[in-house]
C-alpha cells in the first residue's frame, strides 16, 4: 500500500520515481478539504474542528487524543442514505464503533454490521433495532451465534459448511428461523494491501464461486428447515479505489442469483454488496464518488436480474471507512526532534502503533501538520514515529514539516477515524487514547481514555 516502501531484499536501491518521498507541498499549512474533515480549518493559525481549537481540546483530554468530527461523521451516513436510495446501508462498525456512534446511525436510518458478540453487544446496549444488524465472521462461536438468535437480529452471514450445521442446529435448538445470507468469493483481486483483499479464492473469507462451494453452501441451507436463504453477500476488500473490481463482483452475485433460481426454483430477494470504498489519506489522493457506485451497482444488477426475467433484488452496501474514516483525526504531541544526518528528522511522539497499527501493519500513508500553530519555516522531511519499543513504529512514514518543529508542538493525523481506534492495543502497556466528538464549538468525550487502573485491571 505503501508508495515509500524499499523493493523487497534491497532495501538500499534506490526506490523507482514512483516510490520516491513526495516534493514538499507549496504550503505547509493547508489543511486540505479533501483529506481533513468537512469542518476543520485554521483559526489563529491553530487547527480548527467543529469549531473547536486543537489547543483547548489537548488543554482538557491531552494527548494523544482521537477526535471525530460529529458533522462529518453523520453528514457522511446522510451522503449514504441519500446515494443508496431504495437499498439498505449497513455502517460496518469494525471500523470505529462505540455507544454514540451507534446513537449516530440510529437517528440517520442506517443499519450497522457487526463482526462479532463484543461488536453486537456495543450495539444492543443502546437499544439499536436488532432487525437493522448482520452478523459477520468467518469463525462465529456457538455463543456470538445464540446471542444473535436470541436478539433476533436480522441476518447472519455464513461462511461456511460448518457454521451452517452449527447455526441450523441452534436455531432449530432456540425455535427461530434466522435469515442468512452466503458470503461468497467472487475471485475479484481488488487492487489493495494483500492483508485487506478478501474475494480472491486463497484467503480465509467465504465459499468460492468458482470452486462451486458456494453453490454447495446454497443447496445445504435450502436442505435446512430452521434457516431462511434470504440472499447472497460479496466483500472484495477494503481501502479501493478502483470502482472496477465492485462491479465485477456484483454481476457476478447476481449472476449466480439467477443460476439459483434456475437450479432450485427460489428467488433469493436480497443481494448484500458488502463495503470497502477507499478514502483519500494523502495529497493526489482520489476517493471514489459514492453516488456513481451506487448508480452503476444498482444498474449492474438489474441488468443481470431483468435479461433473466427476474425482479431485481434488495440490495445492501456495507461501507465502514468512508463513513467515519475522513472525520477522525489524532492528535500528538512532539517529544523529541532528531535530525539523522543527510536521511531524515525523525519526529517522536507521545503514541504510535497501538493508536495506530495501520502504517507498521499495511505500510499506510498519512498526511501529518503543525496543528497548534502556523510556521513560515523551510520543510524538512519527516517521518513520525511513536515511543514504542520497536523501530517500525511509524505513524507517518514520509512528510513534510516545518523546520522549527520542536517538542511541545502539537501535531495532527488526518483520516484516522476507521480502523485506529478499533485497532489500538496496550503494547508497552500505553493506555489506549481518549476519543472526543467535536460540533459546534462544543467537545465531549465519547469513549473514556484509559488509565493506569484500567491497565492493571484484571491481573492477579
Ligand atoms: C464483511 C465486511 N463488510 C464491510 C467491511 C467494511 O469495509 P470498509 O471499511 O473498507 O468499507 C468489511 C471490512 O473490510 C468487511 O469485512
Ligand atoms: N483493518 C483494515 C481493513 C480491514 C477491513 C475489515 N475487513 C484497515 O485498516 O485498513
Amino acid at each position: 500500500m505503501s508508495r515509500f516502501a524499499h523493493p523487497a531484499g534491497d532495501r538500499h536501491a534506490e526506490p523507482p520515481a514512483h516510490e520516491r518521498p513526495p516534493l514538499a507541498p507549496a504550503d505547509l499549512n493547508r489543511i486540505n478539504p479533501t483529506i481533513w474533515p468537512r469542518t476543520s480549518g485554521r483559526v489563529d493559525g491553530a487547527l480548527t474542528i467543529g469549531d473547536v481549537d486543537v489547543r483547548e481540546l489537548v488543554r482538557e483530554h491531552g494527548t494523544p487524543l482521537y477526535v471525530l468530527d460529529e458533522h462529518d461523521v453523520r453528514s457522511r451516513m446522510r451522503d449514504y442514505a441519500t446515494a443508496f436510495a431504495g437499498s439498505e446501508v449497513h455502517y460496518a462498525g469494525k471500523a470505529f464503533l462505540c455507544k454514540e456512534v451507534v446513537r449516530w446511525l440510529r437517528d440517520e436510518g442506517l443499519g450497522l454490521d457487526v463482526a462479532s458478540g463484543g461488536e453486537l453487544a456495543v450495539a444492543l446496549s443502546v437499544g439499536f433495532p436488532p432487525e437493522r444488524i448482520t452478523l459477520h465472521g468467518n469463525n462465529k462461536s456457538v455463543a456470538e451465534l445464540t446471542r444473535a438468535l436470541e436478539a433476533g437480529i436480522g441476518h447472519i452471514v455464513v461462511d461456511s459448511y460448518e457454521e451452517i450445521a452449527r447455526l441450523g442446529f441452534l436455531a432449530d435448538r432456540h425455535g427461530k428461523r434466522p435469515k442468512v445470507m452466503v458470503r461468497v468469493t467472487t475471485g475479484v483481486e481488488a487492487h489493495t494491501h494483500e492483508f485487506i483483499a478478501t474475494a480472491h479464492d486463497d484467503q480465509k473469507f467465504g465459499l468460492s464461486l468458482s470452486s462451486g462451494a458456494a453453490a454447495e453452501a446454497v443447496r445445504r441451507i435450502l436442505a435446512l428447515p430452521s434457516l431462511e436463504l434470504v440472499g447472497l453477500h460479496s466483500h472484495i476488500g477494503s481501502q479501493i479505489v478502483d470502482t472496477a473490481g465492485f462491479e465485477v463482483a456484483a454481476r457476478r452475485l447476481a449472476t449466480l442469483l439467477v443460476q439459483i433460481k434456475a437450479e432450485h426454483d427460489v428467488l433469493l430477494p436480497e443481494l448484500d454488496l458488502g463495503g470497502g470504498y477507499g478514502i483519500a489519506y494523502i495529497e493526489g489522493d482520489e476517493a471514489p464518488d459514492i453516488k456513481q457506485i451506487a448508480d452503476s451497482l444498482r444498474e449492474i444488477v438489474a441488468k443481470v436480474c431483468t435479461d433473466a426475467g427476474l425482479p431485481v433484488p434488495r440490495l445492501t452496501v456495507e461501507p465502514g471507512r468512508t463513513i467515519v474514516g475522513p472525520g477522525g483525526i489524532t492528535l500528538y504531541e512532539v517529544g523529541t526532534v532528531k535530525d539523522v544526518e543527510g536521511l531524515r528528522t525523525y519526529v517522536s511522539v507521545d503514541g504510535g502503533m497501538s493508536d495506530n497499527l495501520r502504517t507498521a501493519l499495511y505500510g499506510a500513508d498519512y498526511t501529518a501538520v503543525l496543528a497548534s500553530r502556523e510556521s513560515s519555516a523551510e520543510p524538512m522531511l519527516s517521518r513520525v514515529v511513536g515511543k514504542h519499543c520497536e523501530s517500525g513504529d511509524i505513524v507517518v512514514r514520509d512528510c513534510f514539516l516545518p523546520a522549527d518543529l520542536a517538542p511541545g508542538d502539537l501535531i495532527a493525523v488526518a483520516a484516522t477515524g476507521a480502523y485506529c481506534r478499533s485497532m489500538a492495543h496496550n503494547y508497552n502497556y500505553l493506555p489506549k487514547p481518549a476519543v472526543v466528538a467535536v460540533a459546534d464549538g462544543e467537545a465531549r468525550v465519547i469513549v473514556r481514555g484509559e488509565t493506569e487502573d484500567d491497565l492493571l485491571r484484571g491481573q492477579l
